[in-house]
This record gives C-alpha cells, sequence and structure tokens, in this order.
C-alpha cells in the first residue's frame, strides 16, 4: 500500500481562505477588524521563522498584526505589564505568548495572565478545563489543525483506536482531549511508556508529538493507520550545500508511507495548519468578544 498524502499546505491555503472572508464580513458589516499580538521574548532563530510566518499570514488575511520582540532579559514584571496592556486594548482580540520563554520566567504564570477570551493559544487553565468539560472553549492550535485534517480525511472518528505519542500540554495533552470528545479510544504514550511499537500498532490513528527525528519506524505502523506527524526536527543536510539544514518530523515518512493509509508530510503538513487555526481562533475570539455569530468549521 502507498499512503494518501494529507495536504495540510493547502488544507491551511483553504482555511486562511474562510478566515478571511469572515474577516471582510466583520470589517463591512460591523466595522471590526480582528486583532492579533504575537509577544516574542528573546532571539530564538526557530520562533523567528514562525512569528514572521504568522505576522505575514495574519495580515494577508486582512487582520491586525501587532509584533512584540522583547529582550531575553526582560524580567517578568515587564512583560506581565505588556500582557496587561493588551488585555485591556480592544483592537486585540487574540494573545499569543511564543514559547518556550526563556528560563527566568514562569510560563504558568505568564499564561495565568492572559484573558482568557483572547488566549488563542488555548493554554490558559481555563481553556484547558473548558476543553476537558466539552465546553466552549479556545482550542490550541496544533491539536485543532491535527484534528481537522482527520475529520475531513475520516468524516467521523467515532470508535477509532487513537494513539498519541507524547504528553505535552501544547500538544499531546490537548490532542489526546479532542481525540475523546470525538469518540475515539485514546492512548497517550510517552517516554516511559513499555513497549511502544506494540501500543502503535494497535492504532487506526496515530499522532507523532515527540520532537525526536523519524523515530517511528514503517514496521510499528498497522496496515492502513493514519499518521499525522507533528514533529519539526531540523537536521543537518550537507548534502545539499554547505551549512544547509532540512525539516523531518517524528516518523520515518518513507518506511511509515509504504504501510500506512494516509500520511501528513513535513514541512506541508501539521505546520501551515497551526499557523492557520491560530488565525482561525483570532477571528474567533473576536465574534465572540462582540457577541456575533461565530464561523462554522473552524473550531472544534
Ligand atoms: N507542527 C507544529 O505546529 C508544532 C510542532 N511541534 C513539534 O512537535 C514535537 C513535540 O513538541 P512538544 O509536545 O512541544 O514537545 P515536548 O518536548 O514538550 O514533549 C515531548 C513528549 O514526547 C515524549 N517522548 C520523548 N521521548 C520519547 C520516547 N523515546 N518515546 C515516547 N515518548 C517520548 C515525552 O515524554 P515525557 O513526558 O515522558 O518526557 C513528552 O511527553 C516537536 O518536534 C516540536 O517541534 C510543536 C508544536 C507545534
Ligand atoms: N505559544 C506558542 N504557540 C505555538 O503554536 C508555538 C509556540 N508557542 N512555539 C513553537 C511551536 C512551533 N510552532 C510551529 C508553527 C508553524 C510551523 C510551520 O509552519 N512549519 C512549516 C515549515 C516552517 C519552516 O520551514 O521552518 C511546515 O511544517 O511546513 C512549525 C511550528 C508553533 N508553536
Amino acid at each position: 500500500m502507498t499512503a494518501t498524502i494529507i495536504d495540510g499546505k493547502a488544507f491551511a491555503a483553504q482555511v486562511r481562505g474562510q478566515v478571511a472572508q469572515h474577516v471582510t464580513r466583520l470589517k463591512d458589516d460591523h466595522g471590526i477588524t480582528p486583532g492579533l499580538a504575537v509577544v516574542l521574548v528573546g532571539a530564538d532563530p526557530a520562533s523567528e521563522v514562525y512569528v514572521k510566518s504568522k505576522g505575514k499570514m495574519t495580515k494577508e488575511v486582512g487582520m491586525k498584526s501587532v509584533e512584540h520582540r522583547l529582550a531575553d532579559t526582560t524580567s517578568e514584571a515587564e512583560l506581565l505589564t505588556l500582557i496587561d496592556t493588551l488585555n485591556k486594548d480592544d483592537t486585540i482580540h487574540g494573545i499569543l505568548v511564543q514559547l518556550p520563554l526563556p528560563d527566568h520566567l514562569n510560563e504558568d504564570l505568564v499564561i495565568s495572565a492572559i484573558d482568557p477570551a483572547k488566549d488563542v493559544d488555548g493554554f490558559h487553565i481555563s481553556n484547558v478545563g473548558l476543553l476537558g468539560t466539552g465546553q466552549k472553549s479556545m482550542v490550541p492550535c496544533t491539536p485543532l489543525g491535527c484534528l481537522m485534517m482527520l475529520r475531513d480525511h475520516h468524516g467521523t472518528l467515532s470508535g477509532m483506536d487513537a494513539v498519541v505519542i507524547g504528553r505535552s500540554n501544547i500538544v499531546g495533552k490537548p490532542m489526546a482531549q479532542l481525540l475523546l470528545n470525538d469518540s475515539c479510544t485514546v492512548t497517550v504514550a510517552h517516554s516511559r511508556t513499555k513497549d511502544l511499537a506494540a501500543v502503535v500498532r494497535r492504532a487506526d490513528i496515530v499522532i507523532a508529538a515527540v520532537g525526536r527525528p523519524e523515530m517511528v519506524p514503517g514496521d510499528w505502523i498497522k496496515p492502513g493507520a493514519t499518521i499525522i506527524d507533528v514533529g519539526i526536527n531540523r537536521l543537518d543536510a550537507p548534502e545539499r550545500g554547505e551549512g544547509k539544514t532540512r525539516l523531518v518530523g517524528d516518523v520515518d515518512f518513507d518506511s511509515c508511507a509504504k504501510v500506512a493509509g494516509a500520511i501528513t508530510p513535513v514541512p506541508g503538513g501539521v505546520g501551515p495548519m497551526t499557523i492557520a487555526c491560530l488565525l482561525a481562533n483570532t477571528v474567533t475570539a473576536c465574534c465572540r468578544a462582540h457577541d456575533l455569530p461565530e464561523p462554522e468549521g473552524l473550531t472544534a
């Protein structure tokens, strides 16, 4: 079998198209421009790439984009003051603080300072709790993007066996929650899981969110399973020239694509969907802030 490639890049472009239509409607009918603020502390080169691409796409869909770049010596008090200003700013509907933060800043404290209604990452404990109890919330962008691709490919996920490898607060745990809400039977695997190969072999859906390049080989995959590869790992690629790098996921694409029914590539899979979902969440937050009907199909 050769797997169908799930084209996250094309799907993300379609989602951004929908977002752009909602932005036009908000502007034309209500005189409102959704606004997204991204806060970057320190100068991590990888974060720099995402922040630039978020800013570009935010403007492309017609939203207001604000970037705050703070020195890596920024104090907690300074960061909290900025968040407070953004919380009170009526032109800002979404706030994203790029993670990880430098070690001297307490991430939990910083995330808790964001107004949950503007928490377009869905990381605030209030949104985590709402998602966990099946209530309306802001849903973390990466898991939301994965869910959209899975629903699009399968229609319903009800009754499917899903294995999520990774239990981070930003990917693994919310992903498991969303799959459970869609009536999958969910297993969450992590670094202490015994016989991961056997656990993964049971799965109709495999979500790999580990951060280990090409860790999942094809012989762990049940024939016909759907693989969503969240991993973004940059490897040196001297064969492409001096100093060149290439991106790979957490699954070994070539061997997995021979066995799976469907698979997302890296790049061009989950990454672009994450950004599209961030824009979708910002429009959703804007509609909620103004008591307007929410866009359909853009949230869980
Ligand atoms: N495409 C996108 O938009 C995004 C991509 N990413 C990428 O996704 C990946 C995961 O990110 P994130 O969740 O933040 O990573 P974390 O490092 O926070 O979590 C990694 C998880 O993988 C588990 N793990 C580590 N080693 C193994 C192993 N050998 N076997 C089984 N499980 C293991 C860890 O287990 P334990 O808890 O026991 O330590 C942990 O739960 C990274 O490559 C990251 O770059 C992240 C966010 C967005
Ligand atoms: N508060 C917060 N929220 C996040 O959502 C968040 C974060 N912090 N910190 C870092 C991770 C990582 N992340 C990615 C987003 C897009 C791509 C993406 O667009 N990737 C492209 C390739 C980009 C490239 O070439 O580097 C692709 O996969 O095709 C990747 C990774 C969001 N994250």
